[in-house]
């Protein structure tokens, strides 16, 4: 496809598309300063009843999201145009800017609007009636670069949208933080991201096709395209590692969207970071669906049956229950709420009570006073004797215990009894893997990403007795009303009273003798000025509009079943790649994964063109992916050329060392470095560089904007690097649970360079690596 580039020569039309974008950022300007002084006006708006609260509240919303959306809009803000053969240049970008003419075409198209498509879907094969598609590069408010395309010549040209904008885009150094692709984005791309928002859409694509980048833009433009819906309902993107979600933190931001959640795997829980560590066994074990019968055993395994009569001691008599008795009020219990806490109540009332016949029958032994001894208060006063006396108390914690989801499962996994119940017909060895120790008080053993799902599962076959929070939020509710109507009393009966509270009096005068105590009460309620995703944040019961799951080979069944709970639509857009999988409770195909959650209502959309491995890379990676027998196919890299990758085996002493020196030279230059390794080798290479470069980081939290980084392949999933050391191939293959597909995506992580360093001779899938001996 023929392209005119403007950064060779001068473009003719330059200045003309210059005087265009100052237009535009001349009425971004405008639009800026109308939304602020809104948000300023109706921050200061009296709010005279709750209606009028509620009002400014909903303005201050909405306006601070303008006013944000407008300041994400600054940089780079036009994107382009596409000049149509009937109608003229229609220009796109970040956001819609109104022309003053309501009639004509708006100024600025947002990318999302239906009429910015053709410019990323029309091709010389399917114009869709632009003749000529031009990409504008500015840098602040500077054009600085068109690249043209004419669409109307028939020729096919490399099927890439923009070709030499994207180029440019992709041989840029990489910052540690992911960008948005609003300018380049591709036509199969552009597919995804525009999909309808019904069912499950699965998007397939190897390693660098993109999937993480369509993710977010699909988010924001589901939320541009059904605002309303999602704006009360929110949106959740999950992703696997802290790590990760920090890298993908500003793409929604620069695309002008804050309402959207970002959480990991581990924080799917309110109140909960879980980020303990576990072997990758135990969490394969606590991700299978037969966990929840496992979680049904173990809460049945709480209400007991003693085997043999119990005796507590209430005023001096000692009352017995047998165990017929307590299955008796088991069984009714368990018959009136299958939710163990909700059926607490149930249980307890019907032993108390019994216990209570029994104590009347004792008080009353010998005593004949020719009717009943105890009238309905007396029996009620002993009921109330009963149920305080502390060894009945005791008991019944006993018998049938409040239980946390937290103390559930910490119970169960300290108690190799208590597992070898709640899991008859496992093998000894899954068992143990279950079995963790509870630590101490001061520090009890850390909750993981895998027990996420438990914990939420557990809640759910608990049930939450909210009764006394209830309460506690009528009483609130009560005394409100109580106080408004003696502050309503004292202003009524005496106007002359002298109020210190001014805002008050003029409220009440304000709304003169029509005001009520429940209006008063009302207005003096704290209102919720958290925005949804705060919200959805705080509350385990929360229902998401949409849910993006990123990098989703690698959850388990319970934690789809997690996320499915929390969107039980099924709006949901699932990326990944099952070549990719590390972790032992992953997919290796979508079907089996997703049947138990969704039958077969779920679609698919593959992703075929790699953006950030150069191909001289991606063939060495191809060869890793065919030795693991993977049915997936390697995507097509964009770009060639570049540093080709190289191979050198170092002798196992030296090859820290020769880590070291290699990783330090590399990060002297330009954009991020990452070093992976097997994580046995973690620390004695962190050693190493660290003598070079202190800077060094490893483990989750490391972040390559800041230095040189080494990281396990586990670690480094969905990430990239503009340089990166593979160390130890043989030993990646050997440590991971799915060598071949650790190995496969810590290849794919680079975006400029690659070198592999090994200790002894190359694992055989490398063999296309020209090998040096250092
Ligand atoms: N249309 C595009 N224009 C510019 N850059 C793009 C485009 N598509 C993808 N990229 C870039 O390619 C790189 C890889 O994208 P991304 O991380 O989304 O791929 P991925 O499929 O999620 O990879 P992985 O499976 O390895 O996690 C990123 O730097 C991204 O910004």
């Amino acid at each position: 496809m023929p392209t005119t580039r403007s950064d060779v020569v001068p473009h003719p039309e330059l200045t003309r598309e210059q005087h265009y974008v100052t237009d535009l950022y001349t009425r971004l300007d405008a639009a800026r300063e109308l939304a602020t002084r809104r948000l300023r006006q109706a921050i200061t708006w009296p709010a005279v009843d709750p209606q009028a609260l509620q009002e400014r509240d909903a303005t201050v919303r909405f306006q601070t999201e303008r006013v944000t959306a407008l300041d994400a809009a600054e940089a780079g803000l036009c994107v382009g145009r596409i000049d149509r053969l009937a109608d003229g240049p229609l220009y796109i970008g970040r956001i819609g800017l109104p022309a003053d003419d309501a009639a004509s075409d708006p100024a600025l198209v947002d990318w999302r609007a239906p009429a910015a498509r053709p410019f990323y879907t029309a091709t010389p094969v399917h114009p869709l009636g632009i003749e000529r598609r031009r990409h504008i590069r500015t840098r602040g408010r500077t054009v600085v670069r068109l690249d043209d395309e004419v669409l109307t010549d028939g020729v096919a040209g490399s099927g890439l949208t923009g070709e030499a904008a994207l180029l440019a885009a992709l041989d840029a150094s990489r910052t540690g933080r992911m960008t948005d692709i609003v300018r380049t984005i591709q036509a199969e791309q552009d597919r995804v991201i525009r999909a309808d928002d019904r069912g499950v859409l699965v998007v397939q694509g190897g390693p660098g096709t993109g999937k993480t980048a369509v993710a977010l833009h699909r988010a924001a433009y589901l939320l541009y395209t059904h605002r309303e819906r999602l704006a009360r309902r929110g949106l959740l993107v999950v992703g696997p590692t802290p790590t990760f979600l920090r890298y993908i933190a500003d793409v929604l931001p620069s695309l002008g969207e804050t309402g959207v959640l970002l959480a990991g795997l581990g924080q799917l829980r309110p109140g909960l970071d879980a980020r303990g560590e576990e072997s990758p066994e135990a969490a394969a074990v606590k991700g299978r669906l037969e966990m929840v019968d496992v979680l049904r055993a173990a809460i049945a395994d709480r209400q007991v049956v003693p085997d043999a009569p119990r005796e507590v001691v209430v005023d001096g008599f000692a009352l017995r229950l047998r165990p017929v008795d307590v299955s008796r009020a088991r069984n009714a219990a368990r018959r009136a709420d299958p939710l163990h806490n909700l059926a607490r109540p149930v249980f307890v009332r019907r032993v108390v009570d019994l216990l209570t016949r029994r104590y009347a029958e004792r008080i009353g032994a010998g005593i004949d006073v020719g009717r009943d001894l105890f009238d309905r208060e007396d029996v009620a006063a002993l009921r109330r004797e009963v149920a305080e006396e502390p060894g009945v108390r005791s008991l019944l914690a006993q018998l049938w215990p409040v239980l946390t989801p937290e103390r559930l499962l910490t119970d169960l996994y300290a108690n190799p009894a208590r597992i070898a119940a709640a899991t008859p017909g496992w093998s000894d060895a899954d068992r143990a893997l279950l079995h963790r120790p509870r630590g101490s008080a001061a520090s009890p053993a850390a909750w993981t990403p895998a027990d996420v799902p438990l914990l939420e599962e557990a809640e759910e076959l608990l049930g939450f007795d909210d009764s006394a929070q209830r309460a506690r939020a009528d009483r609130d509710r009560r005394r409100a009303l109580a106080r408004a109507q003696e502050t309503l009393d004292v202003l009524h009966g005496s106007r002359s009273v002298d109020l210190e509270d001014e805002h008050l009096e003029a409220e009440v005068l304000s709304a003169g003798d029509l005001l009520s105590a429940e209006d008063l009460a009302d207005r003096h309620r704290e209102l919720d000025l958290r925005t949804t995703a705060e919200r959805a944040a705080a509350d385990r019961t929360w229902t998401f509009g949409h849910v993006v799951v990123d990098e989703a080979q690698e959850l388990s069944p319970m934690a789809w079943r997690l996320l499915v709970r929390r969107c039980p639509t099924r709006s949901m857009t699932v990326v990944g790649d099952v070549a990719q999988t590390g972790s032992l409770a992953g997919a290796d195909r979508w079907d089996a994964v997703l049947r138990p959650h969704v039958g077969d209502a779920w679609r698919l959309e593959e992703l075929t063109v790699n953006y950030r491995t150069p191909a001289e890379i991606m063939e060495v990676a191809a060869d890793v992916l065919d030795a693991g027998g993977s049915d997936a196919r390697p995507p097509r890299s964009v770009r060639t050329g570049g540093t080709p990758p190289v191979a050198e085996t170092t002798g196992s002493a030296r090859l820290p060392g020769r880590v070291a020196s290699v990783a330090a030279e590399l990060a002297g230059d330009e954009g991020t470095t990452a070093v992976l390794v097997p994580p046995s080798r973690v620390a004695d290479v962190v050693a190493a560089l660290g003598e070079l470069r202190p800077d060094v980081q490893s483990g989750p939290g490391a972040d390559s904007s800041l230095g040189p980084v080494v990281l396990t392949p586990g670690e480094a999933k969905g990430l990239e690097f503009d340089s990166v050391v593979v160390v130890d191939p043989q030993g990646v293959l050997d440590e991971g649970v799915r060598g071949v597909n650790d190995l496969y995506v810590a290849l794919t992580r680079a975006t400029q360079r690659l070198v592999v360093l090994a200790p002894g001779p190359l694992p055989a899938v490398l063999s296309r690596l020209e090998t040096a001996a250092a």
